[in-house]
């Protein structure tokens, strides 16, 4: 895949995404509440948690797609009102969204992860071919190019929605809940997919219940729990994330808001949490 677009973006900082004291409330209610990150450029992070732990929110404030109600945000240290550079990022959404009915082929909807690079309706040039191809090869669909979107397995779909994030060649990738409802050959190529995104320096933020086979990418884990970053550190083991310390074995609906939360520190170390592990 061409690297040439990259060479606009000469490099100034490590940082490629910043958020401080950011919350997000939502209809007057606090969603998201003090939360400090600092993501640099290679980074693989995985943000998990609970059902309604806050992922989805956090990542649509990331992207712009969800305003901050307070603290700032900034993708590549621009303040993200100021951030036009759209083309440096890329973003999966969660599955349901793929195809929607519409009879796209597999080929026009990897392609349309060209679009931001390219000028107002110009043609497709030589590279965005190339790119195009080069995506479908990554998740080895080259062979279904011309197939309709819709009669591919869900799993084929997502790995479709990887490819044309690909195809852009993002330098900063979202993806929410690529592995979900998706089997275990599925889940296996799309972490060779990403393990090409990694390979290549691109810094991945990945929303995941359960990491699977994309276990052995992450560099990073971040919890979160009832609207905050319950912790920031080192990769967890999917039991782990699930387990007692961060609440996800319980239905958050049943949460107060008087309910006393100071058992449990707003960032747990990976030493914290090995102390205290088993002790909720
Ligand atoms: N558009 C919205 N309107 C009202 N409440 C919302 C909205 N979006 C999210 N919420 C609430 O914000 C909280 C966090 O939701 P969010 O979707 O960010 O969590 P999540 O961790 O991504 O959950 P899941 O794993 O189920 O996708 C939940 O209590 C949810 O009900």
């Amino acid at each position: 895949m061409s690297r040439t677009s990259r060479a606009t973006h000469a490099p100034t900082s490590r940082t490629v995404l910043e958020i401080e004291d950011g919350s997000v409330a939502i209809g007057g209610r606090p969603i998201l509440r003090h939360i400090n990150l600092h993501i640099e450029r290679g980074e693989f992070v995985a943000l998990m948690g609970a059902n309604g732990s806050g992922k989805s929110t956090l990542i649509r404030a990331m992207t712009g797609l969800r305003k901050v109600s307070g603290g700032e945000v900034r993708l590549f240290d621009k303040d993200l009102h100021h951030f036009g550079d759209w083309q440096r990022i890329g973003f999966v959404p969660q599955r349901s969204t793929a195809g929607g009915g519409v009879p796209v082929s597999v080929w026009e909807m990897v392609a349309s992860g060209r679009l931001t690079r390219r000028r107002w309706l110009r043609p497709l040039f030589p590279a965005d071919r190339k790119a195009i191809n080069d995506a479908l090869e990554v998740v080895g669909l080259a062979d279904r190019a011309k197939d309709g979107i819709t009669t591919l397995s869900g799993g084929q779909q997502q790995r479709v929605l990887i490819a044309r994030a690909l195809a852009g060649d993002p330098e900063l990738f979202f993806l929410d809940e690529p592995t979900a409802g998706v089997d275990l050959p599925n889940q296996q190529a799309l972490a060779e997919a990403l393990q090409v995104l990694k390979d290549r320096g691109s810094t991945v933020v990945l929303v995941a219940h359960e990491l699977g086979p994309m276990a052995k990418l992450v560099d990073r884990a971040i919890v979160m729990r009832d609207g905050r970053i319950a912790y920031d550190g080192a990769p967890l083991a999917d039991h782990e994330v699930h387990g007692p310390l961060f609440g996800t074995g319980h239905d958050h609906h049943h949460h107060h808001a008087t309910e006393p939360r100071d058992h449990v520190p707003h960032v747990v170390s990976p030493l914290d949490h090995d102390r205290s592990e088993g002790t909720h």
